[in-house]
């Protein structure tokens, strides 16, 4: 065995590893029997299937659908079943209990509000239900000796006219569970520009915003996002590639707008498995996360929708070590730089990197380093034992 090749952790380190994750929505994270046993408690007739296994399955295999649109169409089920205080606040608590069972040390968790209202709850009672949760799931996985800290984002729906609406409540609940704000939904025929007067207030607000853009669409949704709207970072922005051009004696040429992202270290939150169900890229072999890995852009790993997806952060660090050969190093540069663009404070983004990440990828690196001069051991005796 070269050492190399020990090297690459294995899915049981991976989910030891500690993470950070960006983008992950409360709606596409849902536990099937959750949702089975919610569309009973409320009545929703809606469901395909009420096998919870069978459940999950037909999220995974309806989202699969090669574009954004069909992807979306699933979370009306989801969504269905997340209208009351109650329902909000367990799928908070079982969001954050999950994450931090798959060993996600910080997380930020977004929804969006305006689709929590069919049943007469109001934007603040969803958001506190939702806050009220994730304090629930923390203090449950403490319990059970993981430690999580989770905010959440407020999303507004870019086909919608609430953004500035949605900008105000995220403003209000600020240091109170909120730490930013994001639009989300269809995204051709959707710019960002849309909901300006939202991001500009956000601004002058001092406040947090990400905004999906690259996804379904191209450089003028990245574009847009960043210089006209302001965005701190990119939900996905993985179409950035479009603007590098990788010649065939290797040779690298980033665009005008490529060479921003990477100078201005904007960090892009790339959600591989999501981006293979939407057609946003073809395998994990080709998907764009490999090179700008290697360039060195603020690259981060993201689940997006975990019950669509059928995935984990664990599974996708796990899909990227088996493609890239990914080692822990790779592993915490992901989680640091996931971190360092966190919308918590500084001083607590640093504690976060120091006290936590750094530390957990250092004890899994010496269990390796023991291993293998337990290994060199076992063989040098193993050669005595034969000559003598
Ligand atoms: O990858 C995505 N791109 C765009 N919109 C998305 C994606 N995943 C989920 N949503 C949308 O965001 C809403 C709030 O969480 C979801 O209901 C879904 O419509
Ligand atoms: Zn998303």
């Amino acid at each position: 065995m070269t050492s190399e090749n020990t090297q690459r952790p294995s899915p049981e380190q991976i989910r030891r590893a500690p993470k950070a994750l960006l983008h992950d929505h409360l709606d596409g994270g849902l536990r099937p029997a959750t949702i089975v046993e919610l569309a009973d408690e409320v009545g929703y007739q809606g469901l395909p299937v009420t096998d919870p296994a069978a459940l999950g399955d037909w999220f995974q295999a309806a989202a699969d659908s090669g574009s954004l649109e069909r992807y979306l169409e699933t979370f009306a089920h989801t969504c269905a079943v997340m209208q009351t205080t109650e329902a909000l606040r367990r799928v908070a608590a079982e969001c954050a209990e999950d994450l931090a069972a798959d060993g996600v040390v910080y997380a930020e968790v977004r929804y969006a509000p305006e689709q929590h209202l069919e049943r007469g709850l109001t934007l603040e009672q969803v958001v506190e239900a939702v806050n009220d949760g994730f304090r629930e799931g923390e203090r449950r996985a403490r319990e059970a000796g993981h430690r999580i800290r989770v905010g959440a984002l407020l999303t507004a729906m870019r086909h919608a006219a609430r953004a500035l609406e949605i900008a105000e409540l995220a403003n209000r609940y600020r240091d109170l569970g909120v730490v930013g704000f994001d639009i989300a939904g269809a995204e051709a025929g959707f710019p960002p520009t849309r909901h300006l007067d939202a991001f500009e207030y956000l601004k002058r607000e001092n406040n947090h915003f990400t905004i999906h853009a690259g996804e379904a669409f191209g450089l003028p949704s990245i574009w847009q996002a960043l210089q006209w709207c302001g965005a701190d970072r990119l939900g996905h922005g993985v179409r950035i590639i479009d603007d590098i051009e990788v010649a065939d004696d290797g040779g690298i040429k980033l665009g005008r707008l490529a060479s921003y992202v990477r100078d201005k270290r904007i960090p892009l939150e790339l959600c591989p498995t999501s981006n293979l169900q939407t057609g946003a890229a073809s395998s994990y072999a080709e998907h764009p996360i490999g090179l700008l890995r290697r360039l060195h852009f603020r690259a981060t790993v993201n689940t997006d929708n975990r019950l669509m997806s059928g995935t984990s952060m664990s599974r996708e660090f796990e899909h990227l070590v088996s493609t890239f050969r990914y080692t822990l190093d790779d592993m915490q540069w992901f989680t640091v730089n996931a971190m360092k663009s966190a919308f918590i404070p500084f001083d607590e983004r640093l504690a976060m990197i120091n006290d936590v990440i750094k530390p957990g990828y250092a004890e899994l690196k010496a269990e390796w380093l023991f291993r293998q001069s337990a290994a060199q051991t076992a063989m040098t005796s193993g050669s005595a034992g034969k000559k003598g």
